[in-house]
């Protein structure tokens, strides 16, 4: 595995106008978020990893599927798993995308020579974590979460509020790492009820979207059309470790 280069906060990012905005709106959109170099590595990485697993629910629960157990469907059942997928996409809550998680525990962070886990280690740092307070204004985050995630054609995410009872959520981050994208494309990050849609993110680069938990939000289907995947990493910055 490649040495990971320094992380370190970008001295020249406005906080005041970032806390205004995000007291504003629940939302805000941080731009260089990391070095040049940081973010080339870990855009690089994501792109060249093969333990990505595809994960998708099947009603309350969560599936999750290698790429080799995904090589062995035949045909048939891979027809059959995607008329499950899209059938509950129509009215229900539904999810299918791919992911590299992210232990919470310090000790398994501290172990493993992933660099996710030095990013992971990083956004939970006293230093990173005093920013996303005064930021938020959220005076007790302390912790970040961290999963990559890959959207390929055909993958979304319907609605949701990422509210979950215990897990202490305070904000949600995307830390964008698609170096080109046409918006054409899909894979919007939109924020909206059944009626209106307030604002809809392309996915970027090297920009970091926090917003509010809870507030309802989905990630649109990548169409055919995509060149490439959609990559981000994702998380929630908690007001408690676990
Ligand atoms: O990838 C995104 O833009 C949002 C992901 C998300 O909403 C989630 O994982 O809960
Ligand atoms: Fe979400």
């Amino acid at each position: 595995m490649q040495r990971f280069p320094t992380l370190a906060l970008n001295p020249k990012l406005d906080v005041a106008m970032f806390r205004d905005i995000y007291a504003r709106t629940g939302r805000v959109t941080i731009r260089d978020w990391l070095s040049t170099d940081v973010a080339a590595m870990l855009a690089a990485m994501l792109r060249g990893r093969s333990d990505w697993r595809q994960i998708l629910n099947s009603g309350d629960k969560t599936m999750e599927l290698t790429r080799d157990a995904r090589g062995q469907l035949s045909s048939a059942q891979q027809a059959t798993l995607d008329e499950a997928v899209y059938g509950a996409a129509r009215y229900g809550f539904q999810y299918r995308y791919e992911s590299i998680r992210v232990p919470d525990a310090a000790a398994e962070r501290a172990a493993s020579v992933d660099a996710l886990c030095r990013f992971a280690e990083w956004m939970s740092s006293e230093t990173v974590c005093a920013l996303f307070r005064e930021i938020t204004q959220h005076d007790d985050i302390c912790f970040a979460d961290a999963q990559a995630t890959a959207y390929s054609p055909g993958d979304f995410l319907t609605g949701h509020d990422d509210a979950v009872e215990g897990k202490n959520r305070r904000t949600a981050y995307v830390m964008g790492l698609t170096a080109q994208w046409r918006p054409e494309w899909g894979g919007l990050l939109l924020f909206h009820d059944s009626e209106e849609i307030t604002e809809a993110r392309p996915p970027q680069y090297n920009a970091l979207n926090l917003f509010r938990v809870p507030q309802v939000h989905s990630v649109t289907e990548v169409t055919k059309a995509a060149a490439y995947r959609r990559y981000a990493i994702t998380g929630w910055l908690r007001s408690q470790r676990p």
